[in-house]
């Protein structure tokens, strides 16, 4: 019997087909319109207000970084641009781009207190700043005439011929095509990847050596820039360019077109300023009626579709494409990779000595000394409360210590930040699962080789060879870790999709993607089925035998005493016992603390 179901090929074109039918319908407007029309004038505004708001998408959206200041980098590009071409007789190409490094250089500022700021605290400081800037226009009338404003901005020219209305809606939209082509590139890319981390859970980003703060700096450069182009065509556009044009409503106006259009989606902003810009210039006709229709279309997407119109959109087409599981799909194209035999690990030694570490009253470590070689599994074991979780962050770097020395691979990590610790070869997962819920399990596992990747920001951005083929081939070796952990017919399901249990594994597969050569499990048996903790001890034996150091926080006391040589006892910051598993679990004092007395005669053997 035919399957009624679409095809996975034709499912993987379909956005690609939509992609290039939007851009000729984009292109052939002028076609539809007369050169001097009111509707080709909207549709350029429309054009300007979309490369503004894919800007402002892949901050807010993407990064995570809510600005409620976006008007203030249009108003730099359209302010430069104006005054550079009314003022100063310059051409509009060389106005604009001082615009644009204006912008961006604005954006530099702005993303400095994000990184101290949680997100909305920094929204709140955005709108402070949006709201001084607009005041900023208009005090100061020596450079940008107040109220009046700048009149009179001359079209561009070309090669000596001014750019009519036709030829600059060309423009913009080409432009905006080009930021939409751009901005997808991006975020296909571990700098997407990199970016959601630090939206979603910026520690997995820094246990795979991404640095949150340039992924944000990046975020707002690109942001602002792109408000930048926006202002200078806005200012060509208009041909008037005053405060008024860049209040705080205007910043507001670009954030919901983002948000109800489909945060962090591509075609958010798209569809989001189509709507809401459109909308209300549609509905001029009906006068006052105007703003009631449209505040109602807006309550109506905000109770029916919160997650934006481009995310209801994919929520349904995910819905309708679901694949039955264990039905063949994603299962049977990850499954005909060939399992990775994988090669041996240099395993990286850990050394800890007199490592000291106080949260106030707390000595949440105290004096812990730990050491693991190549080969071995060593666990870390000890009541609620007793340290575990805090070693594992002072190793990784997540925590400064007091006091102490902690060593990978001979290396002192003294002052590294966790990005630097995990480029030693520290691969980690988390007691609760840090996964980026809204990517597919492939990508999740791609985040690992963040730091692995060397193909440059312009030949992803320009999708040069380089930049396809360490693309392609990193993609492999993912789904050969899926395999190795033995989820591969995962690899294409969101994160938020799967089991608790294979959220444990993907973490591992991602360690193992950023070439872990130690690795550290915190509780990684916590929640599991005993279908699942038996393959989790397969996993992490093979691993161990690999040649890889693993350390191991664990409470599996079973799990512990089939995959580890050493166990070390903590007990309220201090190491209570050391030594082989049987010898350590025999030990009274052990028992009385850890296991409390009743449990002592189940305690495992060796
Ligand atoms: N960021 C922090 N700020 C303040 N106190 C902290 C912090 N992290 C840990 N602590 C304290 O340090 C001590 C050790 O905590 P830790 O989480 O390392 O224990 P654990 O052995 O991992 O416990 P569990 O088995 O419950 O995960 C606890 O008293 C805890 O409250």
């Amino acid at each position: 019997m035919a399957s009624t179901a679409p095809s996975p090929t034709r499912m993987r074109y379909l956005p690609v087909v939509a992609q290039l039918a939007f851009a000729a319908a984009a292109l052939s407007v002028p076609f539809f319109l007369s050169g001097g029309s009111y509707l080709l004038y909207v549709a350029t505004q429309l054009g300007v207000y979309v490369v503004a708001a894919i800007g402002l998408n892949l901050l807010a959206g993407y990064v995570g970084q809510v600005s409620l200041g976006h008007a203030a980098f249009l108003a730099i590009g359209a302010y430069a641009t104006a005054l550079l071409t009314v003022d100063h007789q310059w051409s509009f190409w060389a106005a604009a781009v001082v615009g644009i490094v204006l912008s961006a250089g604005l954006g530099v500022l702005m993303a400095l207190p994000s990184f101290r700021l949680t997100t909305w605290y920094f929204a709140f400081i955005t709108l402070a700043f949006a709201l001084v800037f607009e005041k900023m226009i208009v005090e100061w009338r020596g450079l940008t005439k107040g109220f009046a404003g700048v009149i009179g901005v001359p079209p561009p020219q070309f090669f000596g011929f001014e750019l009519g209305q036709k030829a600059l809606y060309w423009l913009v939209a080409g432009t905006a095509i080009v930021c939409f082509l751009i901005v997808r590139n991006m975020v296909k890319s571990r700098f997407g990847r990199g970016f959601v981390a630090v939206r979603d859970t910026p520690a997995a980003a820094l246990a795979a050596g991404a640095s949150p703060q340039r992924l944000k700096m990046l975020g707002f450069i690109v942001a602002a820039a792109f408000a930048g182009i926006a202002g200078a065509f806005f200012a060509v556009q208009k041909t008037v360019v005053t405060p008024d044009d860049f209040t705080a409503d205007f910043s507001i106006f670009f954030l919901l077109t983002v948000v109800l259009g489909g945060l962090g989606t591509l075609w958010g902003p798209v569809f989001g300023a189509l709507v809401f810009f459109l909308i209300p210039e549609l509905l001029h006709g009906l006068e006052s009626w105007r703003m009631l229709v449209y505040g109602c279309i807006l309550l109506v997407l905000m109770l029916f579709a919160p997650q934006g119109l481009v995310g209801a959109l994919n929520a349904g087409v995910r819905r309708l494409t679901a694949r039955p599981r264990g039905a063949p799909g994603a299962a049977a194209a990850t499954s005909a990779a060939a399992p990775v035999a994988h090669p041996p690990i240099a395993g990286a030694a850990l050394a800890v000595e007199g490592l000291k570490k106080r949260f106030g009253g707390v000595a949440a470590l105290d004096d812990v000394a730990v050491r693991a070689g190549p080969g071995t599994c060593c666990a870390i074991v000890g009541p609620n409360g007793s340290g575990k979780t805090t070693l594992l962050n002072v190793v990784g770097g997540f925590y400064e210590r007091d006091e102490g020395t902690v060593q990978i691979d001979g290396r002192e990590t003294r002052g590294m930040s966790a990005q630097a610790v995990a480029g030693l070869g520290l691969g980690r997962t988390f007691q609760t699962p840090r996964l980026l819920n809204d990517l597919s399990i492939v990508d999740n596992v791609l985040l690992g080789a963040f730091t692995r990747e060397r193909a440059w920001l312009p030949e992803i951005v320009l999708r040069l060879p380089r930049a396809r083929r360490e693309a392609a081939a990193l993609r492999a070796e993912a789904l050969g870790y899926l395999d190795f952990v033995g989820i591969a017919d995962r690899a294409e399901d969101l994160a938020s999709e799967v089991p608790h249990g294979q959220q444990r594994l993907v973490e591992i597969a991602r360690a193992l993607m950023g070439g872990a050569r130690l690795l550290m499990l915190d509780e990684p048996a916590a929640g599991l089925s005993m279908v699942e903790l038996d393959k989790l001890e397969q996993l992490i034996s093979r691993i161990r035998d690999l040649g890889a150091t693993v350390v191991i926080v664990e409470h599996h006391l079973d799990l512990v005493a089939s995959i580890a040589s050493h166990v070390i006892v903590l007990d309220r910051g201090r190491v209570l016992a050391a030594g082989a598993p049987s010898e350590v679990f025999a030990d009274p004092a052990v028992q009385r603390a850890y296991m409390g007395e009743r449990a002592v005669q189940g305690a495992p053997a060796s």
